[in-house]
Order: structure tokens, then sequence, then C-alpha cells
């Protein structure tokens, strides 16, 4: 027993070292650096070099070499992730896989002889003896020795130093730091270069000790074993990510002692980091991200990629009778590839979450398909179910993924990746050590000549292409991307989040496994190497360079990263150069190779269109007037120097808003209702004791609040007494510790948001983000989903009755709200006002019961706000809405609301008509401060 431990820690101290490395850049960039290991690789190649090549001495060239690694890392932050800020984190980690994949490149064009552990450099000096009955080398001398020094000095470093301070505090505040003076982006840097030089301490130290093995073992699935660690240390703290890691060493080499295998190993490793996700989902969130994801192609210039495409496919079938066989088959890898590269487009493109797992998927749909198609003997069965397979272990996988997202469903499907690879795919049941394949047969034909197959597998792309079409281009599509841009808005408007996600994965696994049929039907003898874990980094890659945005670009993205070295023999310099040119376009192109193209396309059809065009129709169409964007409101600050919160503070007039502040009753008509106002006995909705916490906040404390039918109910109360905590537990977004929310007569406390929206209880948000990509018109028709709801298999063979009916909607709406002219606007380019009655517009097509409504006016123009509570009026009073308002700006609540409620420190302090609550000393002491003459400043209702 006592050998796996020892060794267990030796291995551990190395993984724990990469953790640290981990942290660091996590907490200074709030990503993760997939080249972090590789990273370590080129230092460890660097000393090599020095020391055999050059004759440097070891121990001057070890710190030479973490220098040069340091540099490398502090490199790659200037030169790459400082650029990918603003960019979806995903994107950050796309490029860091690709800079994993350059640098270990590069690690071996130093060290050209690679980095074979017998020939690698051990350290001098260093003791080597048996501990038990294991042998203990120098390096892992070296490694218990100085292990612990290196991580004591970067502690105090971190802990005692004016640098070491300022480096936290930019990787923990950067705002904040930069105020007090910090130059967080240099503090950055240097948080990569410290991560850098650790990496190299790992690696050159590990190396001695690996053995014959080769560079790769350096890459995915080290990393996987730091990760480890670092994600049960919450991505935090290092003390506990290196213990984390010394105790994943000893687990390893307890389950190999076991003789568990690799297999086992990297099964109980995802498992593993499955559940130090799972019980800490706050790393499961974006990080706060608001991520600006660009928008689709336009378009014009997709129907121009269309017209493209419709050229290249009848050259792509006729190649097959000018090509070799074997170029044929290269052929037929590419479009296989691209069919997996379109499951990507769903995850990625369109759900924007970062799958590394959708080749093992194809893996898997492959494994089935073969053993299916030569039981049953018929091949199309085995691709059915090949598919099926895949669908459902993406939907298995895409289960945890409901509550991870970001880093964290990147770090399970690449754990889930290497665990299919050395264990899953093995099994006997699906590859075991070696399958056969049966080839498809065409009525009567055995399609088992590669140019036949190959024009089979481009029948399938051209299948693959038409799926993911459909399920992008309609409401289907339109939903996730709704869900990507503001999941919450989309819950409220009553989206069913988790369903809509795990259909995405699914779809995306059925492509996947459909990928897998056509490269494993294409060989003859189909082992675990034809799907290899780092396959799954290959099509996210090829994916992003031919554009997640285009349909076409998983096509070219194949063509360039899997085409060209599967028909030109590139050699390392060449791979390097296709590596270094796959990066910069994931840098500087966010739109990949397929955009620029397909607009050069768009434009060059335009041109020849206008060619043969009558005059008139040359004339574009007049843009609608364009309101000012104006940036996203800020909560107004109130401090205690500010004794007059319900004065509502002028706000810019300059904001166009779609509210015509001196008529705004003229300008809208309400919608009429299809469906009857819900009602039960008693109140409509009623809070009973609710509380909630966090952490030592106590931010509700056991509120009872009732609000009938067609009443409207303002809450008033100084920042931070829980209104808007109370709102997300009333709405469904924030589970209360104690309490019931009963609606309509029925316990509602334990239904998620979306149901809520359904029954008729609905929301706003402060800050009226809504879908900042989509339009108007487009928000509307997401609304539109909750009476007409597209299916997942009605989008998938083009159903169009849904789309109908939404769009019927939305054009009604779009009218009666005066937002016509707005209907193809982004909604990120619209001024607060505009925003606000487009959110109205959205929120009234749900045809609610009861609207909470958070600081509506917030961000809008005094005159602006005025007509938005008469418009609020009106819904309540020709709809019989009933509304619950949160609001700062009391003349403006004073108008619409017939009962007020305060709330402080998370209590109902009053509750009674407008004047009351006014002028209750618990609220004047509370809420507007000891000045009783500040209440009659903040406006007396009128
Ligand atoms: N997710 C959270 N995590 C930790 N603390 C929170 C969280 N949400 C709210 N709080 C805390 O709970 C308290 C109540 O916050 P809440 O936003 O509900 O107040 P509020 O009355 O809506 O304030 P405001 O007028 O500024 O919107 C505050 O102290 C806040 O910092």
């Amino acid at each position: 027993m006592i050998d796996p431990i020892v060794l267990g820690l030796f291995t551990g101290l190395t993984y724990g070292l990469l953790a640290v490395g981990l942290v660091l850049v996590y907490r200074s960039s709030r990503f993760l650096n997939f080249a972090h290991g590789s990273v370590g690789v080129f230092g460890a190649a660097v000393l090599s070099q020095l020391v055999t090549g050059a004759g440097v001495p070891y121990w001057l060239a070890f710190p030479l070499a973490m220098a040069v690694s340091a540099g490398v890392s502090a490199l790659i932050e200037v030169a790459v992730v400082r650029r990918l800020r603003g960019r979806p984190g995903v994107t950050g980690m796309i490029a860091t896989l690709g800079l994993s994949q350059f640098v270990l490149i590069l690690a071996l064009l130093v060290s050209s002889q690679g980095l074979n552990g017998l020939t690698f450099p051990k350290p001098p000096g260093m003791p080597s003896f048996t501990l038990g009955r294991t042998p203990i080398g120098p390096a892992f001398t070296a490694m218990a020795l100085l292990a612990p020094l290196l991580l004591g000095g970067l502690a105090l470093f971190l802990r005692r130093t004016r640098f070491g301070l300022a480096v936290r505090a930019g990787a923990d505040a950067p705002d904040t730091a930069q105020l007090n003076g910090i130059p967080a982006a240099r503090m950055t840097t240097l948080a990569w270069a410290l991560a850098g030089a650790v990496a190299a301490f790992s690696a050159i130290l590990v190396t001695p000790t690996q053995g014959a093995q080769s560079i790769d073992t350096l890459g995915p699935e080290l990393l996987l074993r730091g990760l480890a660690g670092a994600v049960a240390a919450r991505m935090a703290s290092l003390p506990i990510a290196f213990a984390a890691c010394l105790a994943v060493g000893v687990g390893e080499q307890a389950l190999l002692s076991m003789g568990a295998g690799r297999g086992g190993v990297s099964l109980a490793l995802a498992l593993f980091i499955l559940v130090a996700l799972l019980v800490q989902p706050q790393l499961g969130r974006r990080d706060g991200e608001q991520a600006r994801w660009p928008r689709a192609v336009p378009a014009p210039a997709s129907r121009a990629g269309r017209t493209l495409a419709g050229l290249a496919l009848p050259a792509a079938a006729g190649a097959a009778y000018l090509v070799s066989n074997e170029t044929a088959s290269a052929l037929t890898t590419v479009a296989g590839f691209a069919v997996v590269g379109l499951s990507v487009l769903l995850v990625t493109g369109l759900a924007g979450e970062l799958s590394l797992g959708q080749f093992a998927f194809a893996g898997i749909g492959a494994a089935v398909s073969l053993h299916v198609a030569a039981t049953t003997g018929n091949f199309f069965t085995g691709a059915v179910a090949g598919c099926a397979a895949a669908a459902g272990s993406a939907v298995l996988v895409g289960l945890p993924a409901l509550r991870l997202r970001g880093l964290a469903l990147a770090a399970t499907t690449l754990a889930f990746a290497l665990a299919a690879e050395a264990w899953l795919l093995r099994l006997p049941w699906l590859l075991g050590d070696g399958v056969s394949a049966p080839k498809p047969v065409w009525t009567g034909y055995a399609l088992v000549l590669a140019k036949d197959y190959y024009l089979f597998a481009l029948l399938m792309l051209v299948l693959a292409l038409w799926l993911a079409h459909r399920l992008r281009s309609g409401g289907f599509g339109r939903v996730v991307l709704a869900l990507r841009d503001n999941e919450d808005a989309a819950r409220a408007l009553g989206v069913p989040a988790p369903r809509r996600k795990l259909q995405v994965y699914g779809a995306a696994g059925a492509l996947a496994g459909l990928g897998g049929v056509v490269i494993g039907h294409g060989q003859t003898q189909v082992t675990v190497n034809s799907f290899p874990a780092a396959a799954g980094i290959d099509v996210v890659a090829l994916t992003v360079v031919g554009g997640l945005g285009l349909l076409g670009g998983s096509v070219l993205g194949a063509l360039l990263l899997v085409g060209l070295p599967g028909l030109v023999e590139l050699g390392i310099f060449g791979q390097a150069a296709l590596t270094l040119g796959w990066l910069l376009v994931v840098v500087v192109m966010p739109g990949g190779l397929g955009e620029p193209l397909a607009r050069l396309v768009g434009r060059l059809s335009g041109q020849a269109r206008r060619l043969g065009a009558p005059v008139a129709d040359l004339q574009p169409p007049a843009p609608p007037p364009m309101p000012a964007p104006d940036p996203l409101p800020r909560r107004r600050p109130r401090t205690d120097a500010d004794p007059h919160p319900a004065t509502a503070l002028p706000q810019p007039s300059a904001v166009v808003s779609a509210l015509p502040p001196s008529s705004p009753t003229v300008a809208v008509t309400l919608p009429r209702r299809t469906s009857p106002l819900v009602a039960g006995p008693g109140p409509l909705l009623e809070a009973r004791g609710v509380a909630r916490a966090f952490g030592g906040v106590q931010a509700v404390g056991g509120v009872d609040l009732a609000v009938g039918p067609g009443e409207v109910v303002g809450i008033i109360g100084p920042n931070g007494a829980g209104k808007t905590t109370l709102f997300e537990i009333l709405a469904g977004f924030t589970r209360p510790d104690q309490g019931q929310v009963a609606f309509a007569g029925r316990d509602v406390t334990g239904l998620s948001p979306q149901r809520r929206a359904g029954l008729g209880l609905v929301r706003s948000f402060q800050d009226a983000r809504l879908f900042p990509i989509l339009t108007v018109r487009e928000s509307l028709l997401v609304a539109g989903e909750r009476h007409a709801p597209t299916g997942l298999l009605t989008a998938a063979l083009g159903g169009h009755g849904p789309q109908r009916r939404q769009e019927a909607l939305a054009d009604n709406l779009l009218d009666l709200f005066g937002l016509a002219a707005y209907a193809d606007r982004q909604v990120g380019e619209l001024s607060t006002g505009t925003r606000r009655t487009a959110e109205l517009a959205c929120l009234l097509a749900l045809e609610p019961s009861l609207l909470l409504l958070d600081e509506p006016s917030s961000g809008v123009s005094q005159a602006d706000g005025v007509a938005l509570a008469d418009l609020l009026a009106r819904v309540n009073r020709e709809l019989g809405v009933a509304l619950l308002v949160i609001e700062h700006d009391l003349p403006l609540l004073s108008r619409l609301a017939g009962r007020m409620v305060a709330m402080d420190a998370g209590r109902v302090i009053a509750d009674g008509t407008p004047d009351q609550v006014r002028t209750h000393p618990a609220v004047v002491g509370a809420y507007l401060g000891t000045d009783a003459a500040a209440v009659h400043r903040s406006g007396a209702p009128v």
C-alpha cells in the first residue's frame, strides 16, 4: 500500500503545480488556459536543448527555461488573450486549445528528438533511493525538495510583496484595482508569466519520470489531472488546489495498483470533476460574462453562401469521378468531420457552449451503427441506431450541463472525451480491439469502392446541412439564441430552458453520430484510434475557423484543417503554419474565414443582379430613424447624503422613445386577450413568510404579501432592502429558504419561472436588456412561443405552423405598440425607453394576469417615465392585469398604485395607501432618513 501512496504523492506534486498555474490564470483572466501544459512542455524542450545541445549547466538552464516559459505565457496573454477580451469566453478557450497545439509543435521543433523521458536531462546532485519497493529517482527527489520551496516562495510573493498583492487585487477586482492605481492589465500578464514558469518547473521534473512516453502524454491528459485539483478548489484557492492534486495523484496510483488501468483512471477523473463542479454550481455560471456574440452572418451573405454551396455540390460530386480512391477516402473523412462540425455549430454557434466531447459521440454513433448493421444486415437501421445512441449519450452528458456552463461544461466534456477514448469506446460491445465495418448497400449495389462511398458521404453531408439549417433558422434556433443571449429573460417569457437545451444537445449528438457513421463505415476496420479525444478539439477548431455563424463553415474548416493535411504531406513546419493560421483566424476574425468569403460572394452576386435589374429596384428601403443608443441603465446610486430618493432625477431628454410623452395613450393600442385572467380563491398572489439569506446577509427575512386580482401595488424601500430578491422569489428565479408562494390559489413555490410565466405570473427586469442580438420582431416571436411553441421535430422537418401564428402575433404587437419602425433593429441598439416598450410588448404577448415590474422607469427620461406609468395604468384598467411594481420614483408610483408596501432590511415595514406609507414613521426613518421635510419634497401623490 505504501508504494501507491508514495508514488501518488510524487505525481500529485506535479499535478498540483499545474493546478496552481491554472488557478492563477483563471483568477486573472476568467478562463481556462488549455495551453498551460504545453507552455510547460516548451520550457522542458528549451532545457533539454540548452543542456544537451548547448552544454549549459543543468541548474543554470533550469531557471532559464522557466523564464522562457514565463515569457511565452506572458506573450500569450498579451498577444492573444487580451485581444479576445469582450468576446465570448468560449472563444478564449478555443484560442488556447489552438495555442496548446502550436506551442507543442514549437516544443518539438526546439527539441527535435522529442521529449523522451529516457534521454531527458535529470537533475544532477539529487539523491536516488528506494522507499518501500519504490525506486525514487533524482527527478522525484528534486520535485519533493523544490516543489514546496517553489510553492512557499509563490505564496510569500503573492501575500507579502507589493507586486504580489497587486497581482491578487488585479485578478480579483480589476476595476477597483485600476481605480486604486494598480495597473490591472500588467498584473494579469504577470500572473500569466508566473503560471508559465510554474508549468515549466513541473514539466522539467516530470518528463524524466515518464519513461519512453512521448510528448502527447503531457497534453490534455496531464492538464486534466491539474484541472481536477483546480476545480476542487473552485478555481480560487491555490493551497486547496495543490492539496486536491496530491489526493488525485494518490487516488490515481491506488486505482492503477488495483488494475483499473488508464481507462479506469480517466473514468474516475471524469466523475471526480463532474461531482466537484456539480456541488459548486457557481463555477458553472458564466462568471458575470455578458458575452458579446456576433450576430449570425446577415441574410444576403448567407444567401450568397447557399449559392456558393449550390455550385460547390456538383463540383464535389463530380470530383468522385476524377480523383483516386485514396483521395476519395481523404475526402470522405473531410465529409465526416464536416458533419461532426455541424454538431459543434449547434452547441457552440447556436447555444454558445463549448463541448469538447462531440467526437466521442461520433465514436459511440459509429460503434453502435457498426454492430447493429452487422447484426441486422441493414446499414440504414445501423445508421439510425447509431445516431439515436449518440443523441442519447449527448443528452446524458448534457443533463449535468443544465447546471454547468462555460468553463465547467468545457472541463466536463474534455474529461468525458478522454474517458471515452481510454475506457468507454474500448468496451467490447462498442469498439473493443476493433470492429470490421459493413458497407452500405444501395439498391443492391454495395458501396465498397472508396469513390462510391465518398458520394454516399457527400449525400449524408447534404442531409446533415439541411437538418442543421432547419434547426438554426426557424423558431427552434431563435429560442436557443434567446437562451444564449439572456437566459433569465427567456425563462421569464416562458421558454422551457432545460428542455430546449437538452434538445440542442440531443440534436447535436445525433449529427455527431451521423458523422461517426460516415467515418466508421468508410473504413475497413474501426478502432478507438479512429475517434481520438484530440479530434474533439480539432472539430471545434475547424468549425470556428470556417465560421460559427455560417452553415457551410464546418465544410470550409474541414477542407482546410482535415483535407489539407490528409491530401498533402505537410511536415512539422507545415503543421505549425497551419495551426498558427487557424489560431490567427480565431483571434482576428470573429466570423471565421467563411464570413468574409460569403460577403464577397454576396457582393459579387449583388453586382451581377444589379447589372440586370431595373433602376427602381436598386433603391434601398429608407431605414427607420435611429434612436441614439444609450448605455444600459445603472441603478441610481443612493447614499445617506441623498435624502431625496423619491424625486426622480432628470433623465437625458435626448432619449428617443417609442412612447411619445405627450400622447402615450394615443400611440399604443393594447392587445386584446384571448385567454381569460386567472383567478382562484383568495388573493391572486400570496407570499407567506418567505425568507432568503445569502451567506450572512438576510436579503428577505419573512415577508408576507398579498396582491388581489386587478390590484396595483407598489413596493418601495432603500437600496438593499430586499425588493429584487423578493421579486426573484415570487417569479421563481430564487428558491426561498422558508415560506410559500401561492398564485391563483395554487402553491407555486417549487415551480420554475417558465411554469409560473405560463400560469400568468410574469416578471420584467430592472435593466430591460431583453435579447441584445435578436431584433424586436424576433424577441416578440420568442414571446409568441408561449402560445405557439416550435417543437424539435417540427423544426427539423420544416413545419411552418407555429411560425405563422407567432408572426401574426408579433406583427399585431409591433403595430399596437408603435414599434413597426424598429421591428428589424437589434434590441441591443435601442434606447432604454424603446427597449422597455419592446419588453412590455413581449410581456403582454404572454397574456399575464399579474405583472411583476422591477423599476420600470429606471433609465428612461422623466417624461417617458410618466408616459410609461400612464400606459401601465391602462394595462391594469383595460386588460385587468394586476401589477406589483418596484419603483424608486414615488410620484410616478403614486400615479399608478392604490396601495404601497415599504421594505427595509428584508422586512415589510409598512403597508397601506401611498399617503399612509409615505408618512409612516418607520418609512421616514428607514427609507427617507429622519428628515420629514424630505418626505414632502419627494412629491405628494396627486
Ligand atoms: N445573489 C446574491 N448573493 C449575495 N448577496 C445578494 C444576492 N442578491 C442580493 N444580495 C444581497 O441581498 C440584499 C438585498 O438585495 P436586493 O437586490 O434584493 O435589494 P433591493 O431592495 O432590490 O435593492 P436595489 O434597490 O438596490 O435594487 C443586499 O444586501 C444584496 O447585496
